[in-house]
């Protein structure tokens, strides 16, 4: 049987503002097996981040807090852990590669420093064993010439070396569990395959699990075994990614896959899905997505959807389903 590594359990994460309250994530329920690669896929601002900052126990309190929900990593609750506890899991157990980079990384650090300072305190290495782990990392991540840039400083590389730098750092103590949210966003379309291509296929070599946060679901396509679909802080379509990409059950999934660039060359009309995201301070009642939903009902604008399973293993969260309409 499949080991589950990661299992969210109705995750809610709400930040109080002086504006008022906003509910970032709400009940978010998924689980990640052992070897999986699971893509978290919404537009901005419909609390990806705050999921993966909320599994590193990463959200500022105040303003931020977690009322409900549990977030069990091999079977504990990571909630419930005590800041030493977080910072023994952090890093040497799971990691994280952020969306920017260089809010990661130290401009006054040499690479070599920023990563063997992990190295020592966390391995207990020495100054010696640490550079020359360095020099590994950093060959694996596909830096050239690892030797010659180890003492060079984070501005004098370019926005793709950064990523295999921080991608290098998070790799250091190897985690078993990787959360990379948006490792691509600010790259160019040929580094972002190359990177993702880098990312996926450590993960298979070193047997490790991969939560990959993107807003293209495109770039999921290729990479991921399990796909959830994010809206407005609820997930509202979980699958694996052959059924998703087959049988997307949301019409908001159906308009994400709609707007897929295509890469292979060939000229096809996008279509953008209408509107903008809500505002999160005021979100609309009932279904968050149904101002935007070309098959809304009346009690799309009254009742939340509840996530429900349509086939084996593919859960959505719309009423076209509680009517047999779909
Ligand atoms: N520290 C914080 N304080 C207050 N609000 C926050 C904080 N962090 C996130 N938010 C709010 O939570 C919501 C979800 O943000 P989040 O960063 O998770 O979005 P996202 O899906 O990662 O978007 P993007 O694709 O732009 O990265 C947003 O409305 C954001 O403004
Ligand atoms: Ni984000």
């Amino acid at each position: 049987m499949a080991e589950t590594v990661l299992e969210l359990d109705d995750l809610t994460v709400r930040f109080h503002l002086r504006r008022g309250d906003l509910t970032a994530v709400d009940g978010a329920s998924f689980s990640i097996e052992r070897g999986q690669t699971f893509g978290l896929v919404g537009e901005s601002g419909s609390g990806k981040s705050v999921t993966a900052k909320a599994i590193m126990r990463l959200i500022p309190a105040p303003p931020g807090e977690i009322p409900r929900g549990r977030v069990l990593f091999e079977g504990s609750n990571i909630l419930d852990k005590s800041d030493a506890e977080m910072r023994a899991l952090r890093g040497r157990r799971i990691a994280m590669v952020f969306q920017e980079p260089m809010s990661a990384l130290n401009p006054v650090f040499t690479v070599c420093d920023q990563i063997s300072d992990a190295l020592r305190t966390n391995l207990g290495l020495s100054k010696k064993e640490a550079r020359e782990r360095v020099v590994e990392l950093l060959s694996l991540v596909g830096i050239p010439s690892p030797q010659k840039r180890l003492d060079s400083y984070v501005h004098e590389f370019s926005g793709g070396m950064r990523q295999r730098v921080m991608l290098a750092m998070a790799l250091s103590c190897n985690p078993n569990f990787l959360i990379a949210d948006e490792p691509t966003t600010a790259l160019d379309v040929t580094i972002q395959a190359t990177i993702l291509e880098l990312i996926t296929g450590m993960i298979e070599r070193l047997g490790m699990s991969l939560l990959f946060i993107t807003h293209n679901l495109g770039v999921v396509a290729h990479a991921c075994d399990r796909v959830g679909v994010m809206y407005a802080s609820h997930i509202v379509e979980l699958g694996d990614k052959r059924e998703i990409f087959a049988r997307p059950q949301h019409p908001y999934t159906v308009g994400l896959l709609n707007s897929i660039p295509r890469l292979d060359g060939q000229a096809k009309y996008l279509t953008p899905i209408a509107g903008s995201v809500c505002n999160m301070m005021d979100p609309p009642t009932g279904c968050k997505f149904h101002p935007r939903c070309s098959h809304a009902m009346d009690v799309c604008r009254r009742e939340i959807p509840r996530l429900k399973e349509i086939a084996p293993g593919h859960l959505a969260a719309c009423h076209l389903h509680d009517r047999g309409t779909a």
